[in-house]
């Protein structure tokens, strides 16, 4: 029945606070707070509804993004919200569209690579909206080898200009958010050419429409690149195709923080890495783990509460059946999920912080943190979306057959989650440049350079020094192993950063205990998947492995009957979850039921072509009665 809390034999077996532990998963009183308040306005206005999106046409849900993300900007500008506040209602509107460049991506590029002027200048009209951005980087022919980009900027000093040009079919610009309908800026990556030399990749500002009518400018040619994965989902962004004619644009339009062009012609690399020109995508990385925790917690809500609904066999002289959440095969698969996605959290957290630090010294133009800096978001972008793809997926799983139906909400944040395994950085890439990273420490082990931070274990691998000579054979021959120590790298921060939150003072009765049991389960099913690993390098014994498994079910119990309340101090409302399967008052079946007949194609008792095709077929003067 409506207004009867199906799971509350469940909450009432909690063992810690939980309003406590909603304050630790948000970060802070006022996170929560905020995170608290706009959530509940998202819900309560019809103008974010999206529980219609699975039955538009590409172009009815694209006009609809459109529509919310004006609604979305009014409501900010009405409400006169904060930045922080802007943020978290464009997160609980969830749904991908260009504000997400703009506001992710065109201006933080704007922030990192261009200079003061050049701030001044286009940071104003990028803040009101009244130019719209996308970053323009990956090519047809070319998105993880930023260095083989074949667009081209070639500096005109006669008129104090470059000209921007797509020289081959595979230059065109794919795949940039943004792109397709609605930008009237980029940020578009090139080959510098300076009196007839070239100086790697950098960013222009390039005008592509006309701010009176929104057409394409001179010698731009610009549109969407089509459907993509799953129905709603990502279909709601803008991604495109972009060709340039030899256009156009005044000096000051590259973004010189990193490098320069002066009137004169004269070519200027300042006394920073090339690789700051990479900035906005390091900066994104490190947003995207956040993400993923996100994306996990939803995930693992839904399967969570569904399993504690859900009951099959089990049942003892017409009793009730078993609640699946019982099952320990469930357990497995689930608890470690629900596990990761409190990891990833404190990852997230940790990673913000040094990717602030990281940003604080290049203002000083302290650059010893770079190269950690870029391993840690690289690395942890790579694990972190691709256990929370295949975490949404195993949810999905978890839920049986309803886990398939568009009102479960899992597949469309599966279809919509899945890219970021690829955007950003190709995972596989990624871990290679920790690979790198990891090697280089090795070949400098021995040296007066000290391995710091996240690699100062590695002064315990002294003996990989004998054979150094030996790591230096072909990179590309070992990389399936490298790629491999790099995550156990990436795993080992993850589980340090878990270990180092549980040191901090964390208030609320029995939440540092349920966020220790987490931590267990998260380090403890990382030893069982690859015990085989630490069994064969003699890291752990098979009496050390069996105490491992036994910790293991061990832990599963603990965190049982606390499932629950662990989910509910995501703070999810049902609107932001989109799930009928993991709605808070577990009330699953008459929702499904009444869900059923909202499809349009339940309009009609007969279905469209009866008449045309299905008649006919029964009504055959020859049957087949020999099939
Ligand atoms: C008020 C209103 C508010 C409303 C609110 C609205 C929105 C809210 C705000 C934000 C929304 C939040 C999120 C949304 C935003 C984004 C997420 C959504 C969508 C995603 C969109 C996707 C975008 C993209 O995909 S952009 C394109 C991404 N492309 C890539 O990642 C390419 C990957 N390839 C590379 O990075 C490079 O090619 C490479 C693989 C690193 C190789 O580079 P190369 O130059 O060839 O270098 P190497 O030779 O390998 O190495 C040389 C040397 O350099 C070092 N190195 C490499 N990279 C870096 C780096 N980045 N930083 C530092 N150092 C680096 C490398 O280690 C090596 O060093 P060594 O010589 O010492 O070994
Ligand atoms: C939804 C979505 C949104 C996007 N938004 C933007 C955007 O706003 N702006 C933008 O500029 N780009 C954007 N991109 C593009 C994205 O950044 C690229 O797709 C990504 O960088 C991967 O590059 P690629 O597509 O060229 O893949 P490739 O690099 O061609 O990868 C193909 C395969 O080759 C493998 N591979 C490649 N190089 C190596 C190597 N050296 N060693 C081993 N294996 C290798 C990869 O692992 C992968 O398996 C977006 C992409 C998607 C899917």
């Amino acid at each position: 029945m409506e207004g009867v809390d199906h799971l509350a034999h469940e909450r009432n077996k909690s063992e810690f606070d939980v309003d406590a532990m909603k304050i630790v998963w948000a970060g802070s009183p006022h996170a929560f707070d905020v995170s608290d308040r706009i959530s509940k306005l998202v819900a309560s206005d019809p103008g974010f509804r999206k529980d219609n999106r699975s039955t538009l046409s590409r172009k009815e849900l694209f006009k609809n993004t459109l529509r919310k993300a004006a609604y979305a900007w009014k409501t900010i500008v009405d409400l006169r919200l904060s930045e922080e506040e802007a943020a978290k209602l464009r997160f609980y509107v969830d749904e991908p569209a260009f504000t997400d460049l703009h506001w992710g991506m065109f201006i933080p590029a704007i922030k990192g690579q261009g200079t003061e002027e050049q701030q001044q200048k286009w940071l104003p009209l990028a803040y009101k909206m009244q130019i719209i951005g996308c970053y323009a980087q990956t090519e047809l022919g070319h998105g993880s080898n930023v260095q083989g980009l074949e667009t081209t900027a070639t500096f005109d000093p006669q008129t104090d200009e470059f000209i921007i040009h797509s020289p081959t079919l595979t230059s065109s610009k794919w795949w940039p958010g943004g792109l397709g309908k609605v930008a009237t800026h980029a940020i578009a990556y090139a080959r510098l050419i300076v009196g007839g030399r070239e100086h790697g990749v950098n960013g222009f500002i390039v005008q592509l429409r006309s701010l009176e009518d929104h057409s394409p400018l001179l010698g731009i040619t610009v549109g969407d690149i089509g459907m993509k994965f799953g129905n709603g989902a990502y279909n709601t962004m803008d991604n495109g195709v972009l060709r340039f004619d030899h256009v156009r644009i005044p000096r000051n339009q590259m973004l010189m923080r990193v490098s320069q062009v002066t009137c004169e012609g004269k070519y200027k690399q300042s006394d920073v890495p090339r690789q700051l020109v990479y900035g906005t995508m390091v900066y994104v990385r490190q947003t995207i783990v956040a993400d993923a925790s996100c994306a996990l917690s939803r995930a693992v809500c839904i399967a969570t509460r569904y399993s504690a609904v859900r009951r099959q066999f089990g049942s003892q002289n017409g009793g009730p059946e078993t609640q699946v959440i019982d099952y320990k095969t469930q357990q497995s698969r689930l608890f470690p999920l629900l596990a990761s996605a409190y990891a990833f959290r404190f990852i997230g957290e940790w990673l913000k912080w040094l990717y602030a630090d990281v940003t604080q010294r290049l203002q000083a133009n302290d650059f010893s943190t770079l190269p950690e800096a870029h391993a840690c978001t690289a690395g942890l972008k790579s694990l972190t979306t691709t256990a929370t793809a295949d975490g949404i997926e195993e949810c999905r799983k978890l839920c049986g057959g309803h886990g398939y139906l568009c009102s479960s909400g899992l597949p469309e944040l599966f279809a919509v989650y899945v890219p970021a395994c690829t955007y950003e950085g190709d995972n596989t890439v990624l871990l290679l440049q920790v690979a790198r990273f990891l090697m280089k420490t090795v070949s400098q082990l021995g040296s007066s350079k000290k391995p710091v931070g996240t690699i100062a274990y590695m002064t315990r691998v002294e003996h990989l020094m004998q054979c150094r000579c030996g790591v230096q054979r072909g990179f590309a021959e070992l990389s399936v192993d490298l790629v491999e120590a790099a995550v156990a790298h990436c795993q080992l921060i993850v589980v340090s950063k878990f270990i180092e939150k549980l040191q901090q003072e964390i208030p609320g009765k029995g939440v540092k205990q349920q966020l220790e049991v987490l931590c267990n389960i998260y380090a403890l099913f990382l030893l069982h998947k690859h015990q085989g690993d630490f069994l064969s390098t003699g890291c752990i014994t098979p009496k050390h492995a069996a105490l491992a498994n036994d910790e293991l079910r061990s832990l599963y119990s603990q965190v049982r009957p606390n499932a629950i309340a662990l989910v509910d101090a995501f703070n999810y409302t049902d609107h932001y979850l989109g799930s009928i399967l993991g709605c808070y008052d577990g009330n699953v079946y008459p929702k499904l039921y009444e869900a059923a007949w909202k499809d349009p194609l339940n309009e009609s008792v007969v279905p469209d072509g009866y008449h045309q095709y299905i008649r006919p077929l029964l009504k055959q003067e020859i049957r087949t009665a020999r099939l």
